[in-house]
């Protein structure tokens, strides 16, 4: 959703889950309070929660969603356990989930993540996802084995570039005018594979093992300093492009061990594999490039961020449309190499 320049703007995080629930998309909105800036500017609050109803209104609109937080609406704190906590569940059941930041520039997407590293880092939703699965991991592990694995990859004007590359090094101010990574030269680009059982891989990029939450924090923060960032009218550390957070969970589970008088088990029967990603996505904002002040190369990358989301809204229309998805309607993954990415 929008919100005109002046008010405090939001952000829609979208959970699609293959999960048995009744809706396999789900859009909430958190509403930031107005920063620094605005206040010195007189901004003010245009965004009004409507008392007991998951509903905003702006002007004489109103949008309803499956939950607000912040401003007056269910406190930011609950997020992360009404939202995302049963994802986190799935995973451990083998379900594949996603997690998408949406909104304007500067609407406080990086900051709900926790992808920046400055203010949200501990109350954002990738924080919070790491501490719920290694808590989770530390009562299961006697019964099970699991294997983690993390990717962090931003898609940059339709280029995928690996956060987590040693080879490549952060520095300040590239030619295009971004902070972020540089990759060495020669180095293959980023491929989006399909392998022929339908599963997605990223050939060429880099998917470091973890095992303590400690490893899986440190992959955060590297790919998160790494990442690209310009300044716009609207937020001088703007996100230019979208990061995908990918968490793969292996499990082995012992299933029916046989257990000797002691009560040691002796021997393993059967195991059970599952495997599981959840995407954590933190998009590039949604710009009208008149606001954003931006033109040349930043107008560009703005023509290819809008592009991308224009079609992740097609694939979440498609995949959200109940009947649609029974009749089997094609769903426009193919468009865009960040729909494409998240097809799993
Ligand atoms: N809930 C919040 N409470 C306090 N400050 C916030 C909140 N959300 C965002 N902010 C502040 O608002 C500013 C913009 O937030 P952020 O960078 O997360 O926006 P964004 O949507 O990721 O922008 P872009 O798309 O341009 O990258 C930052 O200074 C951030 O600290």
């Amino acid at each position: 959703m929008e919100a005109s320049a002046a008010s405090p703007p939001a952000v829609a995080v979208t959970a699609a889950a293959a999960a048995a629930e009744d809706c396999c998309v789900k859009v909430a909105v958190h509403i930031r309070p107005l920063i620094g800036d605005e206040k010195v500017q007189g901004c003010e609050d245009c965004v009004t929660v409507v008392p007991g109803k998951p509903q905003v209104q702006i002007g004489a609109h109103s949008f309803t969603f499956d939950h607000v937080y912040g401003s007056t609406g269910t406190p930011p704190s609950a997020m992360f356990e009404e939202c995302v906590a049963p994802l986190v569940d799935g995973l451990f059941q083998g379900y594949n989930a996603t997690v998408l930041a949406y909104g304007q520039t500067g609407s406080g997407k990086t900051y709900t993540m926790g992808t920046n590293l400055k203010d949200g880092y501990q109350t954002g939703i990738i924080p919070q996802v790491m501490n719920a699965l290694f808590s989770r991991i530390e009562t299961l592990k006697h019964q099970t084995e699991f294997q983690l694995q993390v990717s962090f990859i931003e898609i940059l004007k339709e280029e995928v570039r690996d956060l987590l590359d040693p080879t490549s090094s952060s520095k300040a101010d590239s030619p295009s005018g971004n902070t972020g990574k540089v990759t060495v030269p020669g180095k293959p680009p980023i491929q989006i594979r399909e392998s022929s059982n339908g599963v997605i891989t990223l050939a060429g990029s880099t998917e470091v093992s973890v095992s303590t939450l400690k490893e899986m924090a440190a992959c955060l923060e590297q790919g998160s300093l790494s990442r690209a960032t310009g300044s716009t009218n609207m937020n001088n550390q703007s996100s230019r492009s979208h990061a995908i957070f990918t968490i793969t969970l292996e499990q082995m589970r012992k299933l029916n061990p046989v257990v000797s008088g002691d009560g040691n088990p002796i021997e393993t029967m059967n195991e059970d594999y599952l495997c599981a990603k959840l995407h954590l996505v933190d998009l590039a904002g949604s710009e009208r490039a008149k606001r954003t002040g931006s033109d040349g190369l930043r107008f560009k990358e703005g023509v290819h961020i809008n592009k991308g989301l224009l079609a992740l809204g097609n694939v979440i229309s498609a995949l959200g449309d109940e009947k649609k998805r029974k009749e089997g309607v094609h769903v426009p993954y193919r468009d865009s190499k960040l729909t494409r990415l998240l097809q799993v």
